[in-house]
């Protein structure tokens, strides 16, 4: 179901987990930054407004999405850190560069989550158009961040 028929921002809250004591780490990626720092805000207010403490919330940026697994391993590595959020937003280009970003970052993401067997959530926008990104960081289509916060704290129940 595409995002035009599935709000991002709109999701089940039953049976949250408790995480009040909970860490989290928001990597965001520069690449983008008007359209990333959306994500990583819709991120931030989402956990916070689902109990997570502000203190219990580190972000950290790196350069592009293609940096978002390094950035998340080396958060992920924290014994105090319980789930990574990874914020990034590849455009496509003129030449196959997004591709190899968007497969790198998906494959990359994964391997991070079970090598620590933490959440690590592929927060990635990899639209065609900025028009489709800013839809999609708090535009018709809801926050990709908050959909990512959310999944986080989903994942915190298992
Ligand atoms: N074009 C986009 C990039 N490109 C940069 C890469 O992510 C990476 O930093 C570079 O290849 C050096 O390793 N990154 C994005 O996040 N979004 C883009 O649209
Ligand atoms: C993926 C991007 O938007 C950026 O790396 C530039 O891509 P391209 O060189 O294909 O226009």
């Amino acid at each position: 179901m595409s995002s035009a028929h599935k709000n991002l921002s709109i999701f089940s809250t039953e049976n949250l987990p408790d995480i009040s004591n909970k860490k989290f780490a928001i990597v965001v990626a520069e690449w983008n930054e008007e359209i990333t720092n959306a994500l990583a805000d819709g991120a931030y207010k989402t956990l916070i407004t689902y109990g997570a403490k502000t203190e219990n919330i580190v972000r950290v940026s790196v350069p592009g999405s293609y940096e978002l697994s390094f950035g998340a391993q080396k958060m992920a590595q924290k014994p105090e850190i319980d789930a990574v959020i990874c914020i990034g937003c590849v455009i496509q280009g003129e030449t196959k560069h997004n591709d190899y970003i968007n497969n790198a970052v998906a494959q990359g993401l994964t391997a991070v989550s079970l090598k620590y067997d933490k959440p690590v959530i592929f927060g990635v926008l990899t639209p065609n158009t900025e028009q489709q990104a800013l839809d999609r960081a708090g535009g018709i289509h809801g926050n990709k961040g908050d959909e990512a916060a959310i999944t986080a704290v989903k994942m915190l129940a298992f």
